[in-house]
Formats: C-alpha cells, structure tokens, sequence
C-alpha cells in the first residue's frame, strides 16, 4: 500500500526526468501500480482512513511521484455536489496525451499544491480551460475525452508530472499573481 513515505519530494532526480512510455499487454507490475496510485487517493480522500494513514489528500498522483519512471497517473476527482458519491472523474491513465485544447486558459483561484512539495508556493498556474485527451486504461483500451474546469486542471498537473515539470515551474516569478485578459479563475 502506498504511504506518504513512498512519495519522493522535489530534490529527487525521478521528479525531474521525462517518465518513459509503457508497453501494452501491461506487465502485472505496471497493473498492480495503477491499482496502488488509485488506492492511496481513495484512502487519502477517506478521512478515517486519511488519518489512520496520515496521508494528505490528493486527488492525483504520478508514478514518477513514487519514484516510478514510467508514464502512468491515477485521477480521483471527487463530485462537487456534496450529495453525489460520483466522483467528477476517475480512472488510471496509461501512456496519456493531450490531443487538443482550447485557446482559453484557466487556473484555480487558490494556486495549486503538490504532494511532492512539501511547502506552499503562491502564485496562478495558468493551464488550458479544456482539453483532449488520449490514454490506455489498466484494460489496454484506448480512450478519447474532453475535460474542463477542475478535472482538466488536475490532468494537466499531473502529466506535467510525466515530462519532470513541477507546478511552481509555470508561476510567473515577477508578478505571481499576473493575470492575462480571459483567464477563468476556477474557485
Ligand atoms: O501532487 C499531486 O500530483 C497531487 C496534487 C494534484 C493537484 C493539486 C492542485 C491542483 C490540481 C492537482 C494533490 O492533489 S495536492 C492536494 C490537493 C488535494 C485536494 C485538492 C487540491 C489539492
Ligand atoms: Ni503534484
């Protein structure tokens, strides 16, 4: 199971390094991996389990986050209807690639985190409002979908993850807070 001990911090090569693709039929390691990713953000989105587990929440992660060079990531989106158990999205994405995106940007009003970075950065981190994408899922099925808002954003956190990119990588060191005309704010 995977613990915050297995999540490497930014200093760690892995962090920086392009992740490497992987081959399909998936190895039952890189199966078995996938499942592990997705566990630790269900636990970690389980406040029992949470704080048994002393976890922080998360609602992606990166295999090169578990010291993992490989392109694999879990997504747990949880709804934001408190009353749904569905969450907005989930699955793990094997090889993921954004096919398209808008011309718009988006960027979440509060900045973003990092389960690898074990301090706050302040400042926007300007994404694309909505993309394409394409990925494998633990079946080898090819899959093609659109994400906006929240879920675009954490997709994209994540497959920055893949090619050694760190969120703080996009703030804008002179200004952190520089805004250019149409970016949506997501609260
Ligand atoms: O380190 C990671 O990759 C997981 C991040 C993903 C993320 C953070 C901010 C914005 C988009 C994606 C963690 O989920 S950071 C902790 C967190 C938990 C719940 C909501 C927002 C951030
Ligand atoms: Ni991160």
């Amino acid at each position: 199971m995977i613990t915050m001990d297995d999540i490497i911090r930014e200093g760690r090569p892995t962090l920086r390094k392009v992740a490497e693709e992987v081959t399909f039929p998936l190895s039952d390691e890189d199966k078995k991996l996938g499942k592990e990713m997705m566990e630790f953000l269900e636990n970690s989105q389980d406040p029992q389990k949470a704080e048994e587990l002393q976890l922080r929440g998360g609602v992606g992660l990166a295999a090169p986050q578990v010291d993992v060079g490989k392109r694999i990531t879990a997504v747990l989106v949880p709804s934001m209807d408190p009353d749904s158990d569905e969450p907005e999205f989930k699955d793990v994405l094997y090889n993921p690639k954004i096919l398209s995106h808008s011309v718009q940007q988006a960027c979440m009003g509060e900045g973003e985190g990092c389960l690898s970075v074990d301090r706050d950065v302040a400042g926007y981190v300007v994404r694309q409002a909505r993309i394409t994408l394409r990925y494998y899922n633990a079946e080898g099925e090819k899959k093609k979908i659109r994400l906006k808002n929240y879920p675009a954003v954490v997709v994209q956190h994540e497959l920055d993850h893949l090619n050694g990119v760190l969120f703080y990588d996009h703030i804008n060191e002179d200004n952190p807070f520089a805004l250019n005309e149409g970016v949506l704010v997501i609260e």
